[in-house]
């Protein structure tokens, strides 16, 4: 790529942004038809980006800008098993594993076999302990406790939340955090000697999975259980499950071209196999591969997750809206949000480009959300009227799982709409003051009490729409944001695979536990102190 001909467009966008800035969102309305030519469909879903400031030219500026990065060149590569992640040596190849048909190589080597035969093996053991073939010490398995954190955790944790309408195994649950409280829960009132215990680590070696999972299989064998008859392991590292007992027709194994926030459609999403059956899990690969045929195939202008890039380029980049608020309004979707943070954050929160030298401008933006409608009545008034944007990604189903609750599902759609309607509309003063006026306020009072009612609207938010929550639409959902951070990372010259920010804190931590046990003062003034300070409150200095 020229960086001459990347500068010059990111140039043209910026005067572009320049010359329209001050312009209300609401006006570009009157001209032609906005919601129809600012918005495109594929697999399903509906991508409505009409309450947005960009405008025709503004949008021929951003896919300039996506065809000076080169998307397409880079787009291929990936698919193609090429080594794009230049830190870790690695090809980035999660696509591979909801392709089952495809032909993959790396290094010269096909790849699919393998993917084939461990999705087969997964299959197997699912449909095993689903119909009771597979038992565990007493009998059929009643629960599912996954161990693992971050990618290890919030892909399986996620969609078991979001596809429970399609849960008829097992009762899954997830452990993550190091503190003892949520392993402590979450084992309360399970019976050891009908759970399978699944311990999710790529590495095999994070602590706080492994600290976790030593403590459950203590739990096991203070129940008088053989362990080994409970555990399953979802790893890349065979080596070290064997040394943790592990029976290998009980290791699941994957490659290091699946990232950690990319792994939930191989092993890493067996607790959700286990929940939903294979049948509606390959529906959720199928969601998901249908969406990379989209990103693959469609032009840069109908293709999705480009578009959803490009949208987030414009608000983080080029309007300078830090953070983006993601909501769906869709119940189940609750741990989306923790999902995408990891997903976004982990891939483009990065401070310098693919050379190593300082990124010219700011990383990928800051992701934050809750669902509708309950962050209504939370974070909203910021939304609505605080002295910061932040753009709002709202995403909708037009149908619930539950027909007796239609009229809620109605309620729930119109709730969705009408927060889109007033981040745009806004409530003029005038308006304000009729009202008032109508309320019965006069003079100064009237004035202040108007003041305070003012929404400035012209705030942007898109919307994503489906059919229904199904495990197809799901992978769909998924895959979207997948590619659409890889966009705005191949846009921003970032390698979005990688992930050196997440060490230091570990190193540090573990260089700082024999301090809390007293053996060793941290040379670090105030952490220190605060060490100190703990102990004391322990009781133990
Ligand atoms: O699966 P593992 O190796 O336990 O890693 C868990 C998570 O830790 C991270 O490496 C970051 O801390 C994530 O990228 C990853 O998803």
């Amino acid at each position: 790529m020229s960086k001459k001909t990347l500068e010059a467009a990111w140039a043209r966008l910026a005067a572009h942004h320049k010359s329209v800035a001050a312009r209300p969102i609401s006006t570009l309305f009157a001209h032609g038809d906005r919601p129809a030519e600012f918005s495109a469909t594929a697999c399903g879903f509906l991508f409505d980006y009409s309450k947005t400031n960009i405008d025709r030219e503004g949008r021929e500026l951003l896919l300039e800008l996506a065809e000076a990065a080169q998307i397409g060149t880079a787009r291929a590569a990936m698919f193609t098993g090429e080594k794009i992640n230049r830190t870790e040596g690695r090809a980035v190849l999660h696509t591979a594993l909801r392709a089952l048909d495809a032909e993959v190589q790396v290094d010269g080597q096909d790849v699919m076999a393998a993917v084939r035969a461990t999705h087969a093996r997964m299959c197997t053991f699912a449909e095993a302990v689903r119909s009771g073939a597979f038992t565990v010490s007493g009998g059929a398995v009643r629960d599912v406790v996954n161990i693992g954190i971050g990618g290890s955790d919030l892909g399986p944790a996620m969609a078991c939340l979001a596809l429970a309408p399609q849960a008829d195994g097992p009762r899954c649950h997830f452990v993550s955090n190091v503190d003892g409280a949520h392993v402590h829960d979450v084992l309360a009132g399970l019976d050891p000697a009908r759970t399978l215990v699944i311990v999710a680590s790529k590495t095999f070696t994070t602590i706080e999975t492994m600290t976790n999972a030593g403590h459950v299989r203590d739990w096991l064998a203070a129940a008088g259980l053989d362990p080994a008859a409970h555990l399953v392991a979802l790893s890349s590292a065979t080596g070290k499950t064997a040394e943790w007992g592990i029976p290998p027709a009980r290791v699941f194994g994957f490659e290091d071209w699946v990232g950690g926030r990319y792994s939930v459609w191989g092993p890493i999403g067996l607790s959700l196999m286990l929940a939903i059956g294979p049948a509606r899990f390959n529906d959720f690969l199928a969601g998901a591969a249908a969406m990379d045929r989209h990103f693959r195939e469609a032009p840069l202008q109908e293709n999705l997750p480009v578009l959803l890039a490009l949208v987030g380029i414009w608000h983080n980049q080029i309007c300078g809206h830090a953070t983006r608020a993601v909501l769906p309004y869709d119940q189940r979707l609750a741990r989306l949000p923790a999902y995408l943070q990891q997903l976004e954050m982990e891939s483009n929160g990065k401070r310098v480009a693919m050379d190593g030298q300082d990124l010219t401008r700011h990383s990928g933006p800051i992701v934050w959300g809750e669902p509708g409608t309950n962050g209504q009545h939370a974070f909203y008034q910021l939304l609505h009227q605080g002295t910061r944007i932040v753009p709002a990604e709202f995403l909708i189903a037009a149908r619930g799982h539950e027909p007796d609750l239609d009229n809620q599902h109605r309620l729930l759609i119109a709730n969705c709409l009408a927060q889109a309607q007033a981040l745009l509309e806004g409530r003029s003063l005038e308006t304000a003051r009729e009202m008032m006026a109508a309320r019965g306020f006069t003079g100064d009072d009237l004035e202040m009490q108007a003041r305070h009612r003012v929404f400035p609207g012209n705030r942007p938010s898109t919307l994503l729409v489906y059919e229904r929550l199904s495990p197809a639409a799901l992978g769909g959902i998924l895959a979207l944001y997948e590619h659409r951070v890889f966009v705005e990372g191949v846009i921003l010259g970032i390698n979005s695979f990688d992930q050196w920010g997440v060490e230091l804190g570990k190193e540090l931590a573990l260089a700082l536990a024999p301090a809390l046990e007293g053996e060793a003062v941290p040379a670090e003034p105030s952490t220190a102190a605060l060490v100190a300070h703990l102990r004391a409150l322990r009781g133990e200095a």
